[in-house]
């Protein structure tokens, strides 16, 4: 792949495997959700999710998508309890969306797909950073929220008004005092598997916690998502947009729940 991984035809998901074998890995992501096959498991608990909104630092268009990233120098932002043991630090959140509003997660349920989806990127406080836990089988844990398309969702707001500023791969500004619980669902329901992360280096390294809820997202404010261009200032413009990895095979794997 001459210039990086991204999601084109030349250097998409369907290349990755030529410099990232683990492509074809046995617990590869994102998956079909497939709700009939999920099995009820009564140790699982409910999730623990304690932000504190200082520690948000900036917003960044990496390319692939943008993310918004978090001081993971203490214990001040952490998930907890629900399918994991021990305490994962908040390293960051970013999205992944669609061309148009029929298509954009990466996890689909019962084959439905949603206009976009949204992660928040947590590490195994067992290793002693995020480079150390990404590899590590238990390393990562990583909270998946379907954004649906209904009415504007002002929780969005302060990232959508921050996206004029980071329109072009490279750039970045600074973002403080976001609280991330506010762009999540009400209930904190989840489905959860073993899988890996979605874009390269596809380490299998990620529980997968994704809520059963969606969160609310209009099909005007999906536009601003798709108004950011995967080039640097100097390139030519290509609006990003598809920056999802389609579902990957389940090898044997489903999702389990906590019994309602
Ligand atoms: C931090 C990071 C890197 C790669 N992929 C992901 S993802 N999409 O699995 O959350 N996160
Ligand atoms: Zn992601």
């Amino acid at each position: 792949m001459s210039n990086g991984w991204g999601y084109a035809d030349h250097n998409g998901p369907e290349k990755w495997c030529d410099n990232f074998p683990i492509a074809n890995g046995p617990r590869q992501s994102p998956i079909d959700i497939q709700t009939s096959g999920a099995s009820y498991d009564e140790s699982l608990k409910a999730l623990k999710l304690q932000y504190d909104p200082s520690t948000s630092l900036d917003i960044l268009n990496n390319g692939h998508s943008f993310q918004v990233t978090f001081a993971d120098d203490d214990d001040s932002s952490t998930l907890t309890e629900g399918p994991i043991s021990g305490k994962y630090r908040l390293k960051q959140f970013h999205f992944h969306w669609g061309a148009s509003d029929d298509k954009g997660s990466e996890h689909t349920v019962d084959g439905k797909c949603y206009p976009a989806e949204l992660h928040l990127v947590h590490w195994n406080t067992e290793y002693p950073s995020f480079g150390e836990a990404a590899s590590k089988p238990d390393g990562l844990a990583v909270v998946g929220v379907f954004l649906e398309i209904g009415a504007d969702n002002p929780n969005l707001q302060k990232l959508l008004d921050a996206m004029d500023a980071i329109k072009c791969k490279g750039t970045q500004t600074s973002f403080t005092n976001f609280d991330p619980t506010i762009l999540l669902p009400e209930s904190l329901d989840y489905w959860t598997y073993l899988g890996s992360l979605t874009t390269p280096p596809l380490h299998e390294s990620v529980t997968w916690i994704v809520c059963k809820q969606s969160i609310s997202v209009s099909s005007d404010q999906m536009k601003k998502f798709r108004s950011l261009l995967f080039t640097a200032d100097d390139e030519e413009a290509c609006c990003m947009v598809n920056n999802y990895r389609p579902p990957q095979p389940l090898k044997g794997r489903y999702a389990s729940a906590r019994p309602p």
